[in-house]
């Protein structure tokens, strides 16, 4: 996210996503984009330059100016986010190398989270093995941080309300809000945690992992690799991680039992976090599959009946903003994900407070 401010003393923003594993990839196209805006937005400056990052750990619990020691901080992190991570401290380096002066800001999932109670963010482990702040922290909060503001801006009834928020893109998890707070969610230390997804597992029983390693004998590495990348629907359905390409192919028996654990594993664990809300007053959908997949939608809705959801059909089928019948006491909505404006939104505070 860049944000440009013209002479006139405007801010615009300015959004760059980039997806892949390589890191050094996500530094050169930091540096086009640079050039290009330079070279086209005459007139104009960059203001700053805010960045998402999945990992702030224990060290950060808001937005924070970038500089080396923060990027250090970063690094020691990269070992609970290895898919996120790299990709979003290579541009920083970069941009600290080549222009000093600019403002960067580090904008964290993991800050909304910092509400949840530590009986729920606690691992069941010996306290001697949990330094390094290894504890659950919670993901996807840049996400529900712009859901929240939503709620409060367009549903104000509902905002104060128990709301559980679905962000169910290629990462996928649940948070459960009350009165606009993060007060559980399913992700935990590392983005592994919780629902099934495209190619990450989810919760899985923790001596599967020492089955991976003792009974097949995989390299830590080799773990690392297939829990992140090779498992969730691309590795039960052994076609694809994309939600429109199983769509496409769902008279495989594989793709079939995939999007059948796809639901049930979010029922399973939505459960769970009604339970810690004491019951649920509205359901909100976000994120590629959340927002587009209304088939997703209507199967979650039919097994979560028993709460009094009561889907519209024709609502759902058109993805209008609210699906749910209003004889039914759940509401349900369907808002866009918009991390960007979360992220411009703390840039601007940090940029603010530094003039
Ligand atoms: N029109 C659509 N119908 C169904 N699924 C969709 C649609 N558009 C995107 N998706 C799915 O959304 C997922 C990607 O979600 P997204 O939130 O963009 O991911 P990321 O976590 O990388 O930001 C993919 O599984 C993709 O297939
Ligand atoms: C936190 C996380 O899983 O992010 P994404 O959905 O973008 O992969
Ligand atoms: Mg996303």
């Amino acid at each position: 996210m860049l944000t440009t401010r013209t002479p006139d003393g405007v801010s615009k923003r300015m959004v760059i996503e980039a997806t892949g594993k390589h890191a050094s990839a996500h530094g050169d196209m930091i540096r086009h984009v640079l050039n290009f805006v330079e070279a086209h937005e005459s007139g104009s400056e960059i203001g700053a330059v805010g960045h998402r990052v999945v990992h702030g750990g224990s060290y950060f619990e808001g937005p924070t100016a970038i500089n080396g020691e923060v990027l250090e901080r970063l690094d020691d992190l990269i070992s609970l986010a290895p898919l996120h991570q790299p990709p979003s401290i290579a541009p920083m380096r970069l941009l600290l190398e080549e222009k000093p002066d600019l403002l960067q800001v580090a904008c964290f999932d993991t800050s909304f989270h910092h509400t949840i109670p530590t009986v729920r963010t606690r691992l069941p482990l010996p306290a001697t093995l949990l330094d390094h702040g290894a504890r659950v922290y919670g993901f996807h909060g840049l996400s529900y941080d712009y859901i929240a503001s939503e709620l409060e801006a367009r549903f104000p009834a509902i905002a104060s309300k128990r709301v559980l928020v679905a962000h169910i893109g290629n990462g996928a998890s649940l948070c459960a809000l009350m009165h606009g707070r993060s007060i559980a969610t399913t992700m935990g230390l590392t983005v592994l945690d919780g629902l099934m997804m495209g190619t990450r597992c989810g919760t899985i029983d923790p001596g599967a992992i020492l089955y991976l390693l003792q009974q097949k004998n995989l390299t830590p590495a080799e773990v690392q690799d297939t829990l992140y990348y090779q498992s969730g629907l691309k590795g039960v359905s052994g076609l694809s991680s994309d939600m429109r390409v199983l769509r496409e192919h769902e008279a495989d028996e594989n793709v079939q039992l995939a999007l059948e654990m796809f639901v049930e594993r979010f029922v399973q664990q939505a459960g769970g976090l009604i339970a810690q809300m004491g019951g649920v007053d509205a359901i909100v959908f976000t994120g590629g599959i959340g927002q587009h997949d209304a088939m997703f939608r209507r199967a979650v809705c039919q097994r979560l009946k028993w709460l009094d959801v009561q889907l519209c059909e024709d609502a759902n089928l058109a993805g209008r903003p609210t699906i749910s019948q209003r004889s039914g006491r759940v509401t349900v909505l369907v808002i866009p994900a918009d991390e960007e404006t979360t992220i411009f939104r703390q840039t601007r505070r940090i940029m603010k407070g530094k003039q």
